[in-house]
């Protein structure tokens, strides 16, 4: 297996050619696109890494699987899934129209950028920085890893640019979705800045994969939160592009701008990808190549 990710990360290194960094976030402007790293953990404990694995990113958009969860915990689905819907819409991760066509103000699903910010409203603690420490904990639980932390030039980058999450997270307060908008904002532009690495990463879809428990064999995780988290990210953790990723890779994955995918194959590993460069949908465009061959190769998918 690690000769084997050796050379796929080598032969999909060059897809990066074709895609683009995501500069609407300055700070993320400034990664090496041709970077590109994987790291796997087994539920037999099994470790393998290949390329830039040593390399921190921020979690972006995959920290949206965590706050689900813990938005889950503190209030049970029938009270998050009254204002956020369980559907997979066809756009673009950060389209605002929809919330005016359907339900309105009700965003279709927790991971786009208008679900998530509802999501991160209803993060329970008394000061955004008591929720971002719970949302910390949970990222450091599941990645068995208490020295991760905020990349605070990413944070503050997105901070100073972020008008357009400021401008949905302004709907939804008109209707009643969200409590606060410049604390909700405050706390997802930090979630969105956790830095991590591919091995953490591999770590979290592992304890994803084993229902909950982390790799030292914690229960951090209600097991029917893990399955449903899975669902989401086979549904929608690819934004518009988890159909094809469905049926190409059939892993349970989310992605982030930062280029960071978290990867979970239920029973059997936990997978790290991280590759800057973006397709057109906002997804690593080496990073997804990867885990579809690696899917392919070891026949990975769950359906
Ligand atoms: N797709 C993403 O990773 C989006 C996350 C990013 N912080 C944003 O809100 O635009």
């Amino acid at each position: 297996m690690q000769t084997m990710l050796e050379e796929m990360v080598e032969k999909y290194r060059e897809v990066g050619h074709q895609g683009k960094l995501a500069d609407y976030i300055p700070e993320l402007a400034k990664q090496d696109p041709l970077s590109l790293g994987i790291a796997i953990r087994t539920v037999d404990g099994e470790e393998y890494s290949a390329g830039d694995c040593p390399l921190t990113f921020t979690l972006q958009s995959i920290s949206k699987v965590i706050t689900l969860i813990l938005a889950l915990m503190d209030h049970g689905e029938d009270v998050v899934f009254s204002r956020v819907g369980m559907e997979p819409t066809g756009d673009p991760f950060n389209a605002i129209y929809k919330l005016e066509m359907y339900s309105p103000g009700k965003p279709l699903n927790p991971m786009i950028n208008a679900g998530a910010l509802v999501v991160s409203s209803l993060i329970g603690g008394n000061t955004v920085d008591q929720r971002l420490q719970r949302v910390l904990a949970l990222v450091r639980d599941m990645a068995d890893n208490p020295k991760i932390e905020i990349n605070t030039a990413v944070y503050h980058s997105e901070r100073a640019t972020g008008h357009r999450n400021r401008a949905m997270a302004h709907f939804l307060k008109e209707f009643g979705m969200i409590d606060d908008v410049e604390s909700t904002l405050e706390l997802y532009f930090q979630q969105c800045s956790i830095a991590v690495n591919c091995r953490d990463l591999a770590r979290m879809g592992l304890c994803l994969a084993q229902y909950g428990v982390n790799q030292s064999g914690k229960q951090v995780i209600p097991q029917e939160l893990a399955r449903l988290v899975k669902t989401f990210m086979v549904t929608c953790g690819m934004y518009n592009a988890s159909g094809e990723f469905a049926i190409y890779a059939g892993i349970p994955a989310k992605s982030g701008v930062s280029g960071g995918i978290l990867a979970s194959v239920p029973d059997k590993m936990g997978i790290g990808v991280f590759g800057p460069a973006l397709d057109e949908k906002g997804n690593s465009i080496a990073g997804s190549a990867l885990l579809k061959g690696l899917s392919r190769s070891y026949n990975l998918s769950i359906f």
